[in-house]
């Protein structure tokens, strides 16, 4: 379980109506901030455990809670120092500055400490950071023993999640209030660290929601394999691609998966294959169709997706089935009665949706809603969006997915859930990457698809 999931995950417009909601029922901006300080203060205390600490101070608010935190911890006597890159700019971080009794120092000149804090910048950055703060910085950075981020590391644009120029990883950052895209969506959430959120008090909420574990029936007395819910996987060109994902909806709890596909292994014999016929699409018993592993990209292939889209059974679509869906296609997903849910990661969404400045949660919310279409955007930050505008950011899981076959487990497994309870496509799209990802963390390093599709089993059985 990670601290993060099931939280809501706020941009830096809505954090600041939250803030002027809160500001508005009588609290005001100087008690966020003692509350962001002070809070911030207590962290700090608990992680430098007596070492020196140097606080640095931007001109925003975000400065303000450098300068809070810095009296809280001098008031508790401990060492801190305090060097500002420029006078606090707002009413609030004024009041703060002059809550801090000690010296202010430059950023250029301050000595390096055990302990950095990073309160340049919050969710008010604007722009690039000047070069030479961020020389600054790299080289306070380089000397401390263990650097925290206040809100947000200084430097990243809070909603794209992108690094305005090339600014150094803290190893802490303390989001002030609730997570921001930033911390979850690369690049930035690799130069953020370990994420604590604090609370400030100040309620947020948003229809984006960090990935939390699904509620998943379990097989009862009167559970059959029907009932379980039946998977179809279409075959096609790779037979080892379809049967990866085959596997992976038996190990994710299917009751019955049916393979559709002339050539490919025996084993495991739970698998039912039978050679790919039109007809086997209408079997009223299938919950779910996996179409695009390893389907190949030729006539056949798209015969086959035609047929799929053609059907009435819920789809997933992935990979080669992904690059033949063109226009005309995708009119075809828009217009289905029955769900679909796509999992492109990123050069495929491109080459779906277009390319786009956007924020990876805009761009899979806007896909979802242009396509009718559940979408999985996958990649170390997958994002989940359905049509109607609920979107799930997945924390990044284990950097060894990034090996052939994993895409292929992953659209059994969802093809598992959805087969199950096909309502929901969205549910069903957010219990697949779940339960990828929690595979993947038992598994470690170096593994191959096949241990993934088999590690699903040990986590179905704990969802
Ligand atoms: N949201 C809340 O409930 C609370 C948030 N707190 C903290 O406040 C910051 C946001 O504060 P804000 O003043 O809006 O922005 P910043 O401090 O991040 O920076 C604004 C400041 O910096 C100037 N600026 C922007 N970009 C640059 C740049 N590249 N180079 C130089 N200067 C730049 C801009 O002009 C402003 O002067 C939030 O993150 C929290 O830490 C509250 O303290 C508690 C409640
Ligand atoms: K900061």
């Amino acid at each position: 379980m990670t601290p993060l999931s099931g939280k809501p995950v706020v941009t830096a417009a809505k954090m600041r109506a939250a803030e002027e909601a809160a500001i508005a029922d009588g609290t005001s901006v100087d008690i966020l901030m003692a509350r962001a300080g002070t809070e911030v203060a207590q962290t700090i205390r608990r992680l430098a455990s007596g070492s020196e600490v140097l606080i640095l101070c931007g001109p925003g608010n975000n400065g303000g809670d450098g300068y809070v935190a810095a009296a809280a911890l001098r008031a508790w006597s401990l060492p801190v120092r305090v060097a500002a890159l420029a006078p606090p700019a707002t009413d609030a971080a004024r009041n703060a500055c002059a809550g801090w009794s000690g010296p202010v120092e430059t950023l250029a000149e301050t000595k390096s400490a055990p302990i950095l804090v990073d309160a340049l910048f919050g969710t008010g950055l604007s722009r690039a950071l000047d070069p030479a703060i961020v020389a600054a910085l790299r080289r306070l950075n380089a000397r401390a023993r263990l650097s925290i981020a206040v809100d947000l590391p200084s430097g990243v644009d809070t909603d794209r999640g992108v690094a305005l120029g090339d600014i150094p990883a803290a190893d802490v950052t303390l989001a002030l209030g609730a997570p921001k895209p930033a911390h979850l969506l690369y690049p930035a959430a690799g130069l953020c660290g370990a994420i604590r959120v604090l609370d400030i008090g100040v309620p947020a909420s948003s229809d984006v929601m960090v990935l939390a574990a699904p509620d998943l029936p379990m097989p009862g007395p009167d559970s059959h394999k029907y009932s379980r819910g039946m998977v179809a996987v279409v075959g096609g060109d790779m037979p080892g691609a379809a049967e990866l994902s085959a596997i992976a909806a038996l190990r994710a709890g299917a009751g019955y998966v049916l393979l559709l596909a002339e050539h490919g292994a025996l084993q495991p014999h739970a698998i039912v294959r039978k050679a790919f016929t039109p007809d086997a699409l209408t079997d009223k018993r299938i919950g779910a169709l996996i179409i695009g592993p390893g389907l190949g990209r030729g006539d056949e292939a798209r015969a086959r997706l035609d047929q799929a889209l053609a059907s009435a059974v819920p789809l997933v679509i992935d990979g080669d089935a992904l690059h033949l869906l063109d226009t005309a296609r995708l009119d075809v997903v828009r217009n289905r009665a029955v769900p679909v849910i796509m999992t492109p990661h990123a050069g495929e969404f491109d080459a779906l949706f277009g390319k786009g400045e956007e924020s990876k949660i805009d761009r899979a919310r806007a896909a979802a809603l242009r396509s009718g279409a559940t979408i999985i955007f996958k990649g170390a930050d997958t994002v989940i969006a359905s049509p109607q505008g609920a979107v799930r950011v997945a924390q990044s899981a284990n950097a060894w997915l990034s090996t052939a076959g994993t895409g292929d487990v992953l659209a059994g497994a969802v093809g598992a859930f959805l087969s199950g309870n096909a309502n929901i496509a969205f549910d069903a799209a957010c219990a697949g990457v779940w339960a990828h990802a929690r595979a993947a963390r038992r598994l470690r390093g170096a593994f191959i698809a096949d241990d993934l599709a088999d590690a699903l089993t040990a986590v179905r059985s704990r969802l």
